[in-house]
């Protein structure tokens, strides 16, 4: 059974996605068709994952340039390059603002500014004769489609490469041959994150297509818990032997089990590989430091900010307190206990209540994990390493070495 998709496709480049606040109980798709509905569904969460919030955001603007150029008649806003540029460069703005931590929201919205400026410009230093306002107009729209198109399915072929590379240099670190490699994960990194096999979760596959995983552990992630919701469902549709652990358990895992591997995904990691993720990562990190186990994360370069030098400059994401409060399930179909009580929704906070700490709730919804605590990077180009004696990476030069 092929993992469940974070975004499909459609005929006429429509788009739609699995709703992931209902899964797993309820499978029910959302079509996008629109901007506005693209931004609510990545700030509300019922698409996350840092590469998919990306896809989301691209093939949102693809769909609505595409459904413009098709139109008769065509909207004014594609009468000149110029009331193009008025009408999208506020969008991509807008999209940019529906979650602050994930780099590939940012960096996806910026590379098709890019090329609307570029083509902009280009049109209005043509010499004469020059192409019509319109056609200009058009042509450049078509070019921001066939950007956002790349930029929404790009990631899948990184991810198997990412994994290979990954999973090759635990196994060769480790050694061993057959079904022995016990490693966790935290949060969700599979194909409902990304465009498909997943980072930290496509390692942990690869893993097991090459017979070397024993078991994959994962930790619930409250408050959304993306693991006991959505990495459990990936795992037992893929048949990978798994088992889950609530938050507090790691320390006990590592006290109990021979664990070889905690590996991540992350959502923007910094120039010396400060990485920030969902919360709970760096806990875990702290504990696999503590027991002498490796800790990797699986992200593809797109997740590297090169502009930030650490990790003081990585936005977190606070999100709403109530839902640190909820009994996730609560909030849609409620869900029943096992005597068939209906489980309550456990509010702790004022209503109303706003801020990271007003309402009585702290919910950071990711923290970053030193560089220091991090035994390897891999992407899909390198598998980066500190050098002997060095705290931090220099993913700088890893990046131009890998060129
Ligand atoms: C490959 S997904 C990366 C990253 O995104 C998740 O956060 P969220 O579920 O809030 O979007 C989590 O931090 C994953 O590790």
């Amino acid at each position: 059974m092929d993992a469940l998709k974070s975004i499909r496709t459609l005929d006429q480049d429509k788009i739609d996605i699995v709703n992931q606040l209902l899964l797993p109980h309820i499978i029910e798709y959302v079509q996008i068709e629109t901007i506005e509905q693209a931004h609510d569904a990545i700030k509300s969460m019922k698409i996350r994952g840092a590469p998919a919030i990306g896809s989301l955001a691209s093939l949102s603007i693809a769909s609505t340039l595409s459904s413009a150029v098709k139109a008769t008649p065509r909207p004014d806003f594609l009468a000149s390059p110029a009331s193009l540029e008025a009408y999208i460069a506020p969008k991509l703005e807008y999209l940019f603002t529906a979650r602050p931590t994930a780099v590939n929201l940012g960096a996806a919205m910026r590379r098709l500014a890019k090329v609307l400026s570029q083509a902009v410009t280009a049109h209005q230093q043509q010499s004469e004769p020059r192409v019509s306002d319109t056609d200009a107009a058009v042509a450049i729209a078509n070019d921001i489609i066939a950007e956002a198109k790349l930029i929404g399915g790009e990631d899948k072929a990184q991810n198997i490469t990412m994994s290979k590379l990954g999973g090759d240099w635990l196994h060769k670190r480790v050694g061993g041959s057959r079904k022995y490699l016990n490693v966790l994960t935290v949060c969700n990194t599979g194909s409902l994150a990304t465009s498909g096999y997943g980072t930290a979760l496509g390692f942990i596959t690869y893993l097991h297509e090459q017979g070397l995983l024993e078991r994959a552990y994962y930790t619930q992630t409250a408050p959304y818990h993306q693991g006991s919701r959505l990495t459990s469902l990936e795992l037992h549709t893929l048949s990978i032997p798994s088992t889950m652990i609530c938050d507090t358990m790691v320390g006990s895992l590592f006290q109990h089990k021979s664990m070889h591997a905690v590996v991540v995904g992350a959502d923007r990691i910094a120039r010396n590989g400060d990485t920030a993720n969902k919360i709970g990562t760096y806990n875990a990190a702290v504990l696999a430091a503590r027991h002498k186990i490796a800790f990797i994360v699986v992200a593809p370069t797109s997740s590297v900010d090169l502009s930030i030098a650490d990790g003081s400059g990585i936005p977190i994401e606070h999100r709403p307190p109530l839902e640190a409060c909820l009994v996730r399930g609560a909030l849609h179909p409620p869900s029943y206990d096992a005597a068939g009580h209906k489980v309550q929704a456990q509010v702790l906070i004022t209503p109303g209540a706003v801020g990271e700490t007003e309402g009585g709730v702290y919910n950071p919804s990711f923290d970053v994990t030193p560089a220091e605590l991090i035994t390897a990077i891999v992407t899909e180009k390198y598998v980066a390493v500190k050098r002997e004696g060095e705290a931090s990476f220099e993913l700088l030069r890893e990046a131009e070495e890998a060129e």
